[in-house]
């Protein structure tokens, strides 16, 4: 297999947040990924891209702790991953909340902070309070904090599941499609939110995404897993017709129109919404690029 591989040399003497090295994960007889090395440094954003069921959400559980490679090791921040790891916020695949749920959106909010690094039931009622009200000030959900979850719209919900997610002051945000259903400005809106907290913060993204033009000004690399091959790069590394040629093995078409990236012939659901890619000169590109057998 061949993979593209970077560093970021900018931030190359601190513990990376994310450190995965000879990965391998399979169900059964299928082996979704293996050979995968990955370093992802503090404040570094990588989309993870991939057809439908390349092992994405997979990746991402076993971050979280929740899966055990096959073999080779996944660290975090230093630490072999594990459940309940302060370290990792989690914003999960949105799922509509249910319009009786008896919860309001600071409760929501709230459940990030039990069992985090504070501990569950050592926080005072103030202090637990205060913690939560800047999560939600953080994301601009003050006016709609007192809600119920239900009766509020999809981009709302979203900002109090980053909020979830921030409260527990994370090293590493790892966000599972956090745009899918929501409209231009409340993509616009997310996408900032969770880039002003890696900048803010030197928080790490690992970004799982169908639709990279949205976050492409913002991504630093790539990871893209197609059927068990994958490749790690600069979005002008990987989101080329020869590079996802070759991830496919069949012929696909990247094209630049308007700023933005199309790919024909990957015959999943990219092609669909007429994205995958969309560079912008000169941003997010700061890294050398390696190619290993
Ligand atoms: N616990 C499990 N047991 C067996 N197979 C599993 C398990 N979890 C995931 N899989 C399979 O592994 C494959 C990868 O799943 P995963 O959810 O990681 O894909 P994905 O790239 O996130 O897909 P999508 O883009 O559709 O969300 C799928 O074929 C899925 O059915």
């Amino acid at each position: 297999m061949t993979e593209l591989s970077s560093t970021n040399t900018e931030h190359s003497s601190r513990i990376p947040a994310v450190e995965l090295t000879g990965a391998r994960l399979s169900f059964g007889a299928r082996t979704l990924w293996q050979h995968l090395d990955l370093t992802v440094e503090p404040g570094e954003f990588v989309a993870v891209l991939g057809p439908n069921g390349s092992g994405k959400t997979s990746l991402l559980k076993v971050l979280l702790g929740q899966l055990g490679l096959d073999s080779g090791t996944a660290r975090i921040a230093g630490s072999p991953a594990r459940a309940g790891n302060s370290n990792v916020g989690y914003i999960p695949q949105q799922k509509s909340l249910d319009d009786g749920l008896p919860l309001r959106g600071r409760d929501l909010v709230g459940l990030g902070v039990d069992g985090h690094r504070w501990g569950t039931g050592l926080l005072r009622r103030g202090q637990r309070r205060a913690i939560v009200d800047a999560a939600i000030a953080e994301v601009g959900a003050e006016s709609y904090a007192d809600a119920p979850v239900g009766s509020l719209s999809g981009g709302e919900q979203q900002r109090l599941r980053i909020a979830q997610a921030l409260v527990g002051d994370p090293q590493i945000l790892l966000c599972d499609e956090p745009l899918l259903s929501l409209d231009l400005a409340n993509q616009s809106l997310v996408s900032s939110l969770i880039d002003r907290r890696r900048r803010t913060h030197d928080t790490a993204v690992l970004f799982v995404t169908h639709e990279i033009n949205p976050i492409l000004p913002l991504v630093d690399r790539v990871l893209y897993l197609v059927d068990g091959q994958f490749r790690i790069g600069t979005p002008d590394e990987v989101m080329t017709s020869e590079v996802l040629s070759e991830l496919y093995r069949t012929e696909v078409e990247v094209l630049h129109v308007r700023g933005r990236l199309i790919v024909i012939g990957t015959g999943d659901a990219i092609d669909a919404l007429g994205s995958a890619g969309g560079l912008r000169p000169g941003e997010g590109v700061h890294h050398t690029c390696e190619e290993h057998a």
